[in-house]
């Protein structure tokens, strides 16, 4: 692989209140340049917190400890004040919900004006036109008019849009979007999805696509890091992840997508929920819900290794589970 443009080196979220408990628990993440890679798994296992840790926006009740190093230069996570220079100008983010992105009491034109004014050299004029040049390039139609409009007046995917203009806006080298279409509907996502897809293509600028959605990862990413309780789980090209999963957690995923596939009128689920930070099992963290666990996945701590076809996942059992093909829809083995 090229020098990776993001790095993300044993990255520890912990609580402050409790620094024992962990919402991230010491986790590597590399996008290379112009890649688009994802983050998946259920809620709670600890994707959004990543995200947050990386651009130094975490809670307040949370601390992060790790490296990050953005296009070569390293930054310690745990000051999340120096890592503030770096938003915007190289990495950008864009959110679930982009109501509460927005000032609902500034028309979305002077938002976004007041961002190329902190970030760029740009004169008043030329910030004038940027912006008209930013709406159009995202797909609205009227740049002129919605520049006036506030955020209230516009439709979600229109909001959704604007975030997308300001992102973009200073040429970042990295875009990350948390579930960036998650709160519309399904024939806005599919045109929000088609404007990210050619803007990191056109703009040659890479993303971190957080998700719980596999079939939406495998529609727009290369790489994934699948994500369970913290901790990644398994990791690989989408297209090894998704036709032969290795880590259970990641089978039940897919199955869950082959499911719906079918025609499922309920959205599949894993059965189970992820623990809370304050319930980690101890060994596997996934052994309570896993068809597949043994007495040593619930004592063991299983760490991620290499698998013969690419990728890594973190399971005491590969190489002895049946073939992924057959457990997307087989039963487990009679093992427990
Ligand atoms: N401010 C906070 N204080 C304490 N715990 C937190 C805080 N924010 C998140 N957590 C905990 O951290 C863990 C990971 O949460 P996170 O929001 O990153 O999950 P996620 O995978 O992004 O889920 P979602 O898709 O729902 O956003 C969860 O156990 C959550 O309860």
């Amino acid at each position: 692989m090229t020098a990776p443009l993001l790095a993300l080196d044993d990255l520890v979220v912990s609580l402050r209140s409790n620094p024992a408990l962990r919402a991230v628990d010491g986790i590597d993440v590399e996008v290379a340049p112009g890649e688009a890679v994802a983050l998946v798994g259920e809620s709670g296992c600890g994707k959004s917190v990543t995200a947050y840790s990386l651009l130094g926006l975490l809670a307040p009740g949370l601390a992060a400890r790790g490296t990050v190093t953005l296009d070569g230069a390293a930054h310690d996570l745990a000051d999340g004040d120096r890592l503030r220079p770096l938003r915007g100008r190289d990495v950008a983010m864009i959110f679930q919900d982009p109501l509460t992105a927005l000032n609902p009491v500034m028309p979305v034109g002077r938002q976004l004006e007041d961002v190329l004014r902190v970030h760029t050299a740009l004169h008043r004029r030329g910030r004038r036109s940027r912006v008209l040049e930013l709406l159009e390039r995202v797909g609205i139609p009227a740049p002129d008019r919605v520049a006036g409009s506030y955020p209230f007046e516009l439709s979600g995917g229109m909001r959704q849009r604007v975030l997308i203009a300001m992102a973009l806006s200073c040429r970042p080298k990295l875009l990350v979007a948390d579930e960036p279409t998650t709160a519309l509907d399904t024939t806005v996502q599919a045109q929000i999805m088609d404007l990210l897809r050619d803007l990191v293509h056109d703009e040659d600028m890479a993303m971190l696509f957080i998700s719980h959605d596999l079939g939406l990862v495998a529609e727009f990413c290369e790489r994934v890091y699948v994500m369970y309780a913290g901790r990644v789980v398994e990791t690989g090209t989408v297209r090894r992840v998704l036709e032969r999963p290795d880590h259970p957690y990641t089978r039940a995923l897919v199955d869950c997508l082959a499911t719906m596939g079918q025609g499922a009128d309920r959205l599949a689920t894993v059965p189970g929920s992820v623990p809370g930070t304050d319930a980690m099992p101890a060994g596997c963290r996934f052994a309570p819900r896993c068809p597949y666990a043994v007495d040593a996945c619930r004592t063991t701590d299983p760490r991620l290794a290499p698998l013969p076809d690419g990728g890594q996942a973190a399971c005491l059992r590969i190489g002895e589970l049946p073939d992924a093909r057959s457990g997307l829809t087989g039963q487990a083995e009679g093992t427990r």
